[in-house]
């Protein structure tokens, strides 16, 4: 066993936005919008106090995601918690195409990986790659800017891309949920490969939209490979997304949706497209992912 290095962290964990079109499960990107997390040792027993997105909803015993996430951190890094006090302050909204589940497991890990005196590096993604199913939101919220994920037989791997300053993104929130799990079920095992090649194409480009020309996005965001698919489960996400891209704004479905990501020169959206059922929110782009801080 390692001896405990802290007796508690402090942790913010960014939202994140994968996808990017059809950059399925290979790319994401780190927003500005924050979960605030403190785990303190404690002599015995689990406590856990929810505020903000998913409070009434999200169970606060063994069965929390960030109190899983945690332990097996743990394991991992070979630290014993005696007891644990877990806080959660939650700004992300849950099962909205935010990255919520991928935000919670990666500051679990995160803390357990402090806990051990070690940061986050390729061992921690891989845990919360494994939790998630998927590392393009994990790698997002872990080292922030843009994640290019893949996978290595039963490694996940992923690359950071420095994202360009013009990508501005405006994320477009409706109040109804829509869970991950139950849209991955709505995919085919086997797409046409002419959409393959339109998606090898869109992605690669996306990555270079994204890191140096945002004038290339629009053409960049286009998708055959997931949304279509995905398309009963948030039909007014499908449309805001198309009336987007029609009056010329780089936008598609944010993750499993079904929020919507926008991203247009400035920020600013045109008027003339109707977002009515949508909660329009300009977030920056988050540089750095997840931080620890020892509690003071
Ligand atoms: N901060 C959290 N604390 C505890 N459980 C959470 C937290 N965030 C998410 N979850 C769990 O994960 C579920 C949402 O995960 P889901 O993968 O469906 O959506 P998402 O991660 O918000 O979106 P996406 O994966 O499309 O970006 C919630 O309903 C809840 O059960
Ligand atoms: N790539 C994932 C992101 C959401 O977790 C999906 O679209 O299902």
């Amino acid at each position: 066993m390692t001896a405990l290095a802290v007796r508690g962290v402090r942790v913010t964990v960014p939202a994140s936005t994968a996808n990017l079109g059809s950059g399925f499960d290979a790319l994401g990107m780190a927003l500005g919008v924050h979960d605030e997390l403190e785990f303190a040792v404690v002599d015995g027993g689990l406590e856990v106090e929810v505020s903000g997105e998913g409070a009434s909803a999200v169970p606060t015993d063994e069965r929390h995601l960030v109190v899983r996430a945690f332990r097996a951190a743990c394991e991992l890094v070979g630290v014993e918690v005696p007891g644990l006090r877990l806080t959660c302050r939650n700004a992300i909204p849950h099962a909205r195409g935010l990255g919520s589940s991928a935000a919670a497991i990666v500051a679990g890990v995160a803390a357990g990986f402090a806990f051990a005196g070690r940061e986050s590096d390729t061992s921690a993604l891989q845990l919360a790659a494994e939790f998630e199913g998927h590392a393009d939101n994990a790698a997002a919220a872990m080292f922030g800017g843009v994640a290019i994920a893949w996978t290595q037989g039963d490694r996940f791997r992923a690359v950071r891309v420095e994202p360009h300053p013009g990508v501005t993104p405006v994320v477009l929130v409706p109040a109804e949920e829509s869970s991950t799990r139950t849209t991955r079920g709505l995919l085919p095992s086997k797409v046409p490969h002419e959409d393959a090649a339109f998606a090898a194409g869109r992605s690669a480009l996306a990555v270079h939209a994204l890191s140096s020309d945002p004038s290339l996005l629009l053409d960049a965001l286009d998708d055959r490979l997931h949304e279509p698919y995905r398309e009963p489960a948030w039909p007014a996400t499908t449309r805001l997304v198309r009336s987007l891209r029609a009056a010329g704004v780089a936008a598609a479905v944010s993750g499993a949706g079904p929020t919507v990501l926008a991203l247009p020169p400035d920020g600013v959206l045109p008027p003339r497209v109707d977002t009515a059922g949508f909660q329009a929110r300009r977030v920056a782009v988050d540089l750095g992912g997840v931080r620890v801080a020892p509690l003071g």
